[in-house]
């Protein structure tokens, strides 16, 4: 097929790029739905403007192109071996081009090879089937909302919901703590698919094929479709919000799958997908290898950016005393410590990228460069590199819980004063906040061409041997706006919202599925 490569490769870039129909018109309606002038709205706002950029700049919406999964259906006779090395090798272009970032890690060594290719990676699930056509789905999902999947075994008894029986009520049950657990970590606003019965593998499987149903579509099992609108009708009650920072708009969509399951298992399994909704999918002729059809809605045309962007001042949670506060790297103590959650800062200067190998290796090592009042980002960005030099193509923040361990004794060791990630960190990097004087800085989780535009240079790199997402960059950043949600008082937007989201959470202890 001469030209499957290309159909791929363009399927690649659409996915990455294009958010499709169904799912912007989702986005609007939570916008709607949404306070616009509160933190949550603020953030629904960047996040609208953000998939307007990719979009024109055909750049990844998110940094974190995840997992490549294809569902592939092909008439019998098509030469599946063949296929798959013309989609490893538009895998490969894409990548090259910074449509995708390199994600395909070695688990035992660490070690990225660079070109999303390696054992396990991409997925590809082949069947045959009786139509003509070569259907092709590909699903982009993040490694922050693969995070947030959990799978349950019923019965169970559910945190503020009791028991959880096997029956309709408490595969409820499940669903609404699988959001209630996410908080925002997962980039909420976001999308679940469930997945009833099966074994452990094949349940995750339905879970995450639900995601490849169209948003706005009807489940035609009638006990699933009352579920799926149950759940759109009281999600929302939670108050979890967009990020996670309270608010209205916490779930926009929910497709529940079943399949047959052994006597001993009831296994619920859950997918969380984040606000990137990003999947797409093309029918493709099999004797020349061309698309014929483009199987999801284009976002093309689809605008959810909605009214002007309301000030900071305009919203009601800063009609207390949050402000606008701007600030250039190196920051001062005092700086920090005069800042409260809900304030805006606003940076400039020199800041640093560091997540997981990072924090693990600045543990037992030296810095290599001074870090006394710096900036460190959450953030593994996707970067191209030419005559001039590297250049950031896609550079939004990633999940901060998993630096907890190390960041209170990193923020002190180093002298660091602000830590900017997404979905919040806990209580012992809370207190250390506290005792050295610090702030977690909230960016807005997938935003990555909107915070790519605040970066102005790369000045430089160090742990490049870590791959380009755990590397150490040096970025020289201006207007770069992010939320206190941690402060050196003690306070912490996320601590709140989980205990607020978990008193709420038992309002559905009481059956509703009888
Ligand atoms: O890996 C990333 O850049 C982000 C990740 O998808 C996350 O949500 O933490
Ligand atoms: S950073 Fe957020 S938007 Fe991007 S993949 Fe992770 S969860 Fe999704």
């Amino acid at each position: 097929m001469q030209h499957f490569e290309d159909s791929i490769y363009n399927l690649i870039v659409e996915t990455s790029t294009n958010l499709p129909g169904d799912v912007r018109r989702a986005v609007a309606k939570g916008r709607a739905l949404e306070d616009i002038a509160t933190r949550s709205g603020l953030a629904l706002t960047t996040i609208a403007q953000n998939i307007g950029m990719a979009e024109l700049q055909v750049s990844p919406i998110c940094q974190d192109t995840g997992m490549l999964t294809f569902i592939i259906h092909t008439p019998v006779g098509v030469n599946q071996i063949e296929m798959k090395k013309d989609i490893y090798n538009a895998i490969t272009r894409a990548t090259k081009d910074g449509k995708l970032r390199p994600n395909s890690v070695d688990s035992l060594t660490g070690e990225n090879s660079g070109n999303n290719l390696g054992e396990g990676t991409p997925v590809i699930h082949f069947e045959q089937w009786e139509e003509q056509g070569i259907d092709v789905r590909l699903i982009l999902k993040g490694g922050g909302c693969e995070n947030k999947n959990i799978q349950y075994s019923l019965p169970a008894e559910l945190e503020g919901l009791g028991k959880a029986g096997r029956d309709l009520d408490g595969i409820r049950k499940c669903i609404l703590h699988s959001v209630y657990q996410a908080q925002g970590q997962g980039c909420s606003a976001g999308f679940i698919g469930v997945g009833i019965g099966g074994d452990r593998t094949t349940g995750y499987e339905l879970a995450k094929k639900q995601l490849f149903r169209k948003v706005d579509d009807v489940n035609p099992i009638e006990d699933l479709n009352k579920l799926e609108d149950y759940v759109m009708e009281n999600a929302n009650k939670l108050g979890i919000g967009t990020m996670g920072f309270g608010g209205e708009v916490t779930l926009l969509g929910c497709k529940v799958g079943v399949m047959n399951r052994l006597p001993a298992s009831f296994f619920v399994s859950v997918a969380y997908n984040c606000w990137a909704f990003r999947r797409q999918g093309v029918l493709i002729d099999p004797s020349t290898g061309t698309i014929q059809d483009w199987l999801y809605e284009s976002g093309t045309g689809i605008s959810v950016e909605g009214s002007k962007v309301p000030e900071v001042g305009d919203s009601p949670e800063s009609k207390s005393e949050s402000r606008e506060v701007r600030l250039t790297t190196p920051i001062s103590e005092e700086d920090i410590r005069s800042l409260r959650v809900g304030d805006v800062v606003i940076l400039s200067g020199e800041m640093h990228t560091g997540r997981d190998a990072l924090h693990k290796y600045l543990m037992d090592h030296d810095s290599p460069v001074d870090l006394n009042g710096a900036v460190i980002y959450h953030c593994g960005p996707v970067m191209l590199k030419d005559e001039e030099g590297w250049h950031v193509k896609a550079a939004g923040p990633t999940t901060s819980i998993r630096e907890e361990p190390y960041q209170g004794d990193i923020l002190k060791k180093f002298g660091i004063r602000a830590v900017i990630g997404k979905g919040g960190m806990g209580p012992k990097t809370l207190q250390a906040l506290q005792e050295h004087g610090g702030v977690y800085l909230n960016a807005i989780g997938g935003a990555a061409q909107y915070y790519a535009e605040c970066i102005k240079k790369v000045n430089a790199v160090d742990f490049m041997e870590f791959g380009i997402p755990e590397a150490m960059w040096h970025l020289e950043v201006d207007g770069f706006a992010a939320i206190v949600t941690m402060d050196a008082h003690g306070n912490s937007l996320h601590a709140d919202v989980e205990k607020d989201s978990a008193a709420k959470l038992t309002q559905f202890k009481e059956p509703v599925f009888k």
